[in-house]
């Protein structure tokens, strides 16, 4: 037993009737209209596109308007990203982000990061806002300064989850923030058939956040779950 979510192991969806059917179709009107809220130009279009082609996903339109909210009240000078993709978070973030801000990205697919390097051009960045660092996440981080950070993005490999936390923590400054991308994992999270490996990472990753004294936590039910977490 995962013990995830508390009190019970799972969450099993139901079937909505009568009302309650209207209510969750209104709720879906609702979060079209949340991710449609803040309109993306035409980089991050383009970005989301390489990213189509690429059979990549990026974050939705509401997870980057959020992290683009997240990184404005955190007054981000330095965040860290794992999982460049071809740059649509990484765009939202930079917008978010003082003018002065650098973006450290981190991904080993080197055609990625070539993607993200065009879009970052194209949204109007200067070369200087953004630094790409080709390679594992695991590999790069211990290289990154200790409380250097005001942010931390995390949206690389889920097996991995854990070790990210870890070495978030380790980046952050007392009062920064890390962001876990796709929690709910398309609903595998709560759901309780038999799942991957990845997926028992990702319960125990929202257990440890959950329960740290050290963290202030929400998880917002955006986009395919954004998990935040304030380093006290
Ligand atoms: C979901 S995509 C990232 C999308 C991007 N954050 C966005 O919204 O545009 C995941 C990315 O993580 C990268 N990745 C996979 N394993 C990784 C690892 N161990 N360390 C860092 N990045 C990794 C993949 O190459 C891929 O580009």
């Amino acid at each position: 037993m995962c013990g995830f979510p508390a009190p019970t192991d799972t969450v099993t969806a139901r079937q909505p009737r009568g009302q309650e059917r209207a209510i969750t179709g209104n709720r879906q009107t609702s979060w079209a209209f949340a991710d449609a809220f803040v309109a993306e130009d035409e980089a991050l279009r383009w970005a989301r596109d390489r990213a189509r082609e690429a059979g990549l996903p990026s974050v939705s339109p509401g997870t980057g308007a959020a992290l683009r909210m997240l990184a404005a009240t955190a007054d981000a000078k330095a965040v860290a990203e794992i999982g460049t993709g071809t740059g649509v978070s990484g765009i939202h973030l930079l917008h978010g982000m003082r003018p002065d801000g650098v973006l450290t990205t981190v991904d080993p697919e080197p055609d990625h990061q070539q993607f993200a390097r065009q879009a970052f051009r194209a949204a109007g960045f200067a070369g200087n806002r953004a630094r790409f660092i080709p390679g594992r996440a695991l590999d790069v981080l211990p290289r990154l300064a200790d409380g250097g950070y005001d942010l931390v993005f995390c949206d690389g490999d889920r097996v991995e989850c854990l070790d990210y936390l870890a070495e978030s923590l380790r980046l952050l400054r007392p009062g920064g923030l890390v962001c876990f991308e796709g929690v709910f994992a398309d609903g595998r999270t709560v759901d309780s058939g038999p799942q991957p490996v990845e997926i028992l990472h990702l319960r125990d990753l929202l257990r440890t956040v959950r329960e740290s004294p050290e963290l202030v936590t929400s998880l917002l039910p955006v986009g395919d779950g954004l998990l935040c977490a304030v380093k006290r």
